[in-house]
């Protein structure tokens, strides 16, 4: 294979094939090596200087052999050609699309490291995005590590001449291309008995397809919903929530009563009486926390959403919650709570909070913030401005929803300071 043709052939030349030791791990899950390389390309240099090169797959403490295709300004990316010394750690993927498939990047590691990994990850985040070191609690394990995914969205491109080619996911580090997957071990086992009759399906159907299309599988009831605009129901604990299989809901059921009762816990500690829960949902945490506090008011910009939050408060007999549904920094206009008794749930998506949203928490000012995060780069992002204005980090809680994968939930517990 040819370079592409903007390759620069320093300091390695197109397809060179390295020996490194791995010392750590990207936030991607991808292995880090620091390498010594000639200080400048001048003939006859002497001096060396240390270069990060990237290897997917290799683990920290691992010789690998890599092979490089990309040299940027101060890092260089390699694929992995040999484990020369594997890591104690490294154990036989369960999935044999491991690899291929961009859904999962942990596989190949043992669960306790998995989730040791994401620890010192976050730890990593505070200290390069909030400028803090503060001790990180060790992950909460998910009780399953497989087959505990409720929602599945495998999709397929704009079918050629009536075929549809691949039914999955992207392959691993492209945009555009998609592996087929009939099967998924990280997926509940009603979503793995469902996917070969739904493929057929959709392969029998394919001149119908005009376009590309992302199915939806989501499990409700020991069933499969595949309709966006049907209702789903979990359990969490003895309670029951129902939303729109379609909508946004926490997709690892088997860790939501550790997770909830986590931020029950957080958000009352030192005696707040009432609660925010600001980007609700369809009320997770508003009705899951509703008996820890006197009232509690909860916003949610989707309006489905919003409905279903105050349809599972009343079906789950909670009735000191109210939610509205509007942008998030709205629910600072009609509340009447005490800011020093009340506590705040904050579960932004992934792009995190807004200026707007947290110049409103703050000039309201509540007493705690409990912020929830898929996304902690962004969340920690967010963690300086709560440090600017003055509030004090407690705790930080990651919990694995995500096992196999590089994905966590970050739990950040913050009170006002004096
Ligand atoms: C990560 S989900 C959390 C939902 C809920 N806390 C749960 O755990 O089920 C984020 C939610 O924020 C909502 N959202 C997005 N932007 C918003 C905004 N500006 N104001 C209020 N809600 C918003 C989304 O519709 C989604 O329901």
């Amino acid at each position: 294979m040819r370079p592409h043709k903007k390759f620069v052939p320093f300091p390695f030349e197109y397809h060179q094939e390295i020996d490194i030791t791995v010392d750590s791990l990207s936030n991607l899950g991808v292995g880090i090596a620091k390498v010594d390389i000639p200080a400048s390309q001048e003939e006859g240099e002497t001096e060396t200087t240390k270069w990060v090169v990237f290897v997917p797959f290799a683990l920290p403490g691992e010789k690998v052999r890599t092979r490089i295709f990309r040299n940027d300004n101060n890092c260089s990316q390699g694929d992995l050609i040999e484990v020369l010394e594997p890591s104690p750690h490294r154990i036989e993927p369960k999935c044999s699309l491991f690899g291929e498939c961009g859904g999962c990047q942990y596989q190949h590691v043992d669960y306790p490291t998995q989730v040791k990994w994401k620890t010192r990850q976050v730890g990593e985040l505070l200290q390069h995005m909030a400028g803090i070191d503060h001790p990180v609690l060790p992950a909460i394990e998910s009780p399953r590590q497989w087959n505990y995914r409720s929602k599945l969205t495998p999709h397929f491109q704009k079918p050629k001449n009536g075929k549809i080619t691949s039914i999955g996911f992207l392959r691993n580090g492209q945009r555009n291309n998609i592996l087929d997957v009939p099967q998924c071990p990280i997926a509940m086992e009603e979503i793995n008995d469902a996917l070969p009759l739904l493929r057929k399906l959709a392969h029998q159907n394919a001149k119908e397809y005009k376009k590309g299309v992302t199915m939806l599988m989501r499990v409700t009831e020991g069933k499969v919903e595949t309709n966006h605009r049907a209702i789903a129901t979990e359990k969490v604990g003895d309670l029951t929530f129902n939303f729109l299989a379609g909508d946004f809901f926490q997709n690892n059921p088997f860790i939501l009563p550790a997770f909830t009762q986590y931020a029950a816990d957080q958000a009352s500690k030192g005696g707040a009486k009432y609660l925010v829960d600001a980007y609700c949902g369809s009320g997770l945490f508003a009705v899951s926390l509703a008996s820890s506090f006197e009232k509690v008011a909860g916003v949610e910009v989707s309006e489905t959403a919003a409905d279903w939050a105050r349809a599972n408060a009343r079906q789950n007999n909670i009735t000191n919650a109210t939610f509205k549904a509007a942008s998030a920094e709205a629910i600072f206009e009609d509340i009447d709570f005490p800011a020093d008794e009340t506590a705040v749930v904050i579960d932004p998506p992934r792009k995190g909070c807004d200026e707007v949203f947290l110049n409103q928490l703050f000039a309201f000012g509540p007493s705690r913030c409990v912020y929830i995060s898929c996304n902690p780069s962004t969340q920690m992002r967010d963690l300086k401005s709560f440090l600017d204005a003055g509030y004090i980090l407690e705790e930080v809680q990651p919990f694995d929803l995500f096992p196999q994968t590089r994905h966590l939930e970050c739990v950040v517990v913050l009170r006002k300071g004096k």
